[in-house]
């Protein structure tokens, strides 16, 4: 095992940033021009310490335009797919559509999808099904509520939704998952868990990774934590060993904020 203070990493570290429904396409042009530039000006080494966005999807043909065009590094995703590959299905996205626009990730049970649209751990696991036919690497996210926090059940509700999203789902199929750990009651809300907590549910996380898979397995899936992540707590929070990256929200608009979340590594070096 290594440790991040020594300069190495045991998983290649992932910053992504989730614009929710924030930015329409010409909005978002410009911040990912102006995250580029500001990461390119920082010398950012990509293949150390990912990038990635997720635009809503009116924006993701552009954004794949630019990122083609200008033979960016930054990688992107979708904040959603259906569960479903084509038919009569309004308003939702098939994975297939974002698979033609290059989309390496899709977001899948993100926390205001499981509240405002109400879906169900098993939703979840047909929509990683449907991402996994697609070949987008899916970034399940799971995570407890205040009411479970304060009760001192964290622990048990967030890995029921972790086996519960991925049941009936085997070890080779899901090679690549990205497992994001976002407590709702810090997201939004300024609030964010202590580096102690994100570590305590990536570690645990990891730990039911390994019983329901192999441990090869578990050692090699990334688990960020998402709430409230800033340039100014990012350092702390990816200190932990099982920490391998940020799902940011509202500090993912600002460029220069999100570069520098990015790099945070200058901050751990600065500690
Ligand atoms: O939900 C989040 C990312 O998916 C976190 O959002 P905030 O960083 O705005 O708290």
């Amino acid at each position: 095992m290594t440790s991040k203070t020594d300069g190495n990493f045991d998983r290649t570290p992932l910053i992504a940033g989730n614009w929710k429904m924030n930015m329409d396409h010409a909005q978002g042009i410009a911040l990912l021009q102006k995250l580029a530039w500001t990461l390119k000006d920082a010398k950012h080494d990509f293949q150390r310490v990912e990038v990635a966005v997720f635009p809503p999807f009116t924006d993701l043909r552009s954004v794949q335009s630019l990122v083609e065009g200008d033979g960016l590094q930054i990688v992107y995703g979708a904040q959603d797919l259906s569960d479903q590959d084509s038919g009569a299905y309004t308003g939702d996205i098939s994975g297939e559509f974002l698979a033609k626009l290059d989309c390496t990730y899709a977001l899948v049970g993100h926390s205001e999808r499981r509240t405002v649209h109400h879906e169900s751990d098993e939703q979840c696991r047909d929509k990683i099904r449907a991402a996994i036919r697609h070949k987008l690497t899916p970034m399940l996210c799971i995570g407890e509520g205040l009411d479970e926090r304060q009760s001192g059940n964290h622990v048990t509700f967030t890995l029921e939704q972790l086996r519960g999203s991925l049941a009936d789902l085997n070890e080779k199929e899901l090679e690549g998952l990205v497992v994001a750990y976002e407590p709702v009651w810090a997201i939004g809300t300024g609030e964010v868990a202590g580096p102690e907590d994100a570590q305590e549910m990536a570690a645990a996380i990891r730990e039911e990774l390994g019983k329901l898979y192999s441990e090869d397995f578990a050692q090699a899936t990334r688990i960020l934590y998402g709430g409230s992540v800033k340039s100014s707590n990012v350092a702390n929070i990816l200190g932990g060993s099982d920490v391998d990256g940020a799902l940011v929200g509202g500090a993912s608009l600002d460029a220069e904020e999100f570069a520098k979340i990015a790099r945070f590594e200058q901050h751990l070096l600065s500690n």
